[in-house]
Formats: C-alpha cells, structure tokens, sequence
C-alpha cells in the first residue's frame, strides 16, 4: 500500500520551496527527516498531511490522491502533530486526549462509548498521562502537555502518524521514552511513523529510516546505517564528524564533531 509524494511542487505565495519532489514513505516504519534550518522539513510534512496543498503533483496513500478523503477518512487513516499545537482554553487531559477519538464518533454522540473510552484510557496508561487526566492541560509543564498532544495523536488509531519535533520540550529519559513508545507503536501495531527530529543522536538511534533534506529536495533517502554517514552529514549539514556504533543499541552514533 502506497504511501508518498508524487512530483510535488510547494511554495508560500510566489516562494517556491519544493521544487520537484517524489518520494515514497515505507508503511510499518520509523522514518526521520532531517536538514538544516528552513531546510523545507515542516513543509513536507504538512503537504503529506495535507495541511498544505501543493501547487504540482499530488500526495498519495493507498492509491488514492490526499484530496479525494472525507475529513473523516483521512483522520482514520493519518494524525498529524504540528510544532507548537495550540491547546483550547480550560480543556482538561481525558477531554483533550478525547478529541482524537473525532472519526468515531456520531454526530449525534454526547458521550463517549465504552469503545472509545477503553482504547483513550489504554493509551494514556502506555503514555504515562492517565494520573493527570483531570487536570487543565493549561496547568502542566511544557513537557507533560507535549505528552499529553502525542497521546491525543495516538489515540485517534490511525496507520499514519506524522509529528513536527515530537520531542521538543522534553527531557532526555521523557525524548527515549516517545520515541521508544513511537517505535513499538510502529513495530508492533504496524504504523507509519514520520518525524521531523533536529536531534541526530535520536535520529541515529530511534529512526528505521531517514529522509535527508537540504534546500527543498531530498539528497539522501534509506535505511538509518545508509544514510547516518559522515558523509550524508557533511553534505546535508556541512560538519565533519566521525560516527561510530552505539554499543547499548547497536546503532550508528556520531563519536567527534570537528569545530566549526
Ligand atoms: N507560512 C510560511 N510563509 C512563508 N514562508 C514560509 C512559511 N513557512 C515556512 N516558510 C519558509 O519556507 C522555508 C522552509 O521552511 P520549513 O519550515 O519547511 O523548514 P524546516 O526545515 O522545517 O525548518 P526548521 O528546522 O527551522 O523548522 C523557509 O525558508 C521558511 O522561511
């Protein structure tokens, strides 16, 4: 089942950013796309989520164009977490975590079912919020409100999960503990997971798969151990490094970094 873009073309009024792009996304993994600053990351991201159209070509999943879903449709098939989600005012956890339920629901539906309740209170249980649920989302820490956003992501179940560094305001014990939980996620559940992660040391260790972008196109595309080179990171980010193996995950992992 396809997943990916097809000869997309994305610009922001008359600035074009993608010029010519295809690529396609590999179902039931991790994949981590990476570049510089301003790179064109969040724009690919959004256009494969469909919050930005693209001027050319199109964004396909299961051989159908993005544009031809329902709302309803896509939302049982992709969630997306954008950078710096806006949290409604007052809104508790449970009642937050509870709007990724949307495409279950009847229109007619007051109360959440039993169905919904049971798959919101699991995943809050796997994502360590299920003790603050009454609390205001308002109230937390930037880091249990980030966890409290991928919990509502998790919880609308669908195949394709795209999130906008995930892992910002997080510590490092709460970054492993995401992106671990991200990964089981795809691993045993067959998700689609793709992030954009500055964090190359996460990359290296968490990602299957990495898309390596530089000036709106993609220069590298594959598996983590291809990709993750001293090579791809001088091309990509223009540092001299030196990558080594992590012993712990038996993973790449940048050793030295050469002054700039
Ligand atoms: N809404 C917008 N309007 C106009 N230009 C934009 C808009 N969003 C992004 N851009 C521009 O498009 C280019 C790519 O931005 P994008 O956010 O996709 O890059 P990025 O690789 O995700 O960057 P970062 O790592 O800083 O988040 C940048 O030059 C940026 O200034």
């Amino acid at each position: 089942m396809y997943f990916g873009a097809k000869n997309i073309a994305v610009s922001y009024g008359k600035t074009n950013i993608i010029k010519n792009l295809s690529v396609e996304i590999p179902r039931g993994l991790t994949t981590a796309i990476i570049g510089k600053n301003g790179s064109g990351k969040t724009t690919l991201l959004k256009t494969l989520g469909r919050l930005i159209t693209p001027d050319q070509g199109h964004i396909e999943l299961d051989e159908v164009p993005l544009s031809a879903y329902s709302n309803i449709a896509l939302a049982k098939k992709l969630a997306m977490l954008p950078q710096s989600p806006s949290t409604p005012d007052n809104i508790t956890v449970m009642d937050l975590v509870s709007l990724g339920r949307f495409p279950y629901q009847k229109l007619t539906m007051t109360r959440l079912s039993k169905q919904d309740y049971d798959a919101i209170r699991r995943v809050m249980m796997e994502t360590n919020v299920w003790d603050i649920r009454t609390k205001k989302v308002a109230d937390l820490s930037g880091g249990q409100r980030q966890r409290v956003w991928i919990t509502l992501v998790l919880a609308q179940d669908s195949e394709i999960i795209l999130l906008d560094e995930p892992t910002t305001y997080l510590d490092i014990i709460h970054q492993m503990e995401v992106l671990t939980l991200l990964k089981i996620f795809a691993k045993k559940m067959k998700k689609t997971v793709v992030y954009v992660l500055h964090d190359l040391s996460l990359v290296a260790r968490f990602a299957d798969q990495i898309i390596a972008m530089k000036d709106g196109d993609i220069v590298a595309n594959g598996l983590t151990d291809d990709i993750f080179t001293e090579s791809v990171i001088k091309d990509v980010f223009g540092i001299t490094v030196e990558i080594g193996r992590d012993s712990y995950a038996d993973t790449p992992i940048i050793v030295g970094v050469k002054n700039v």
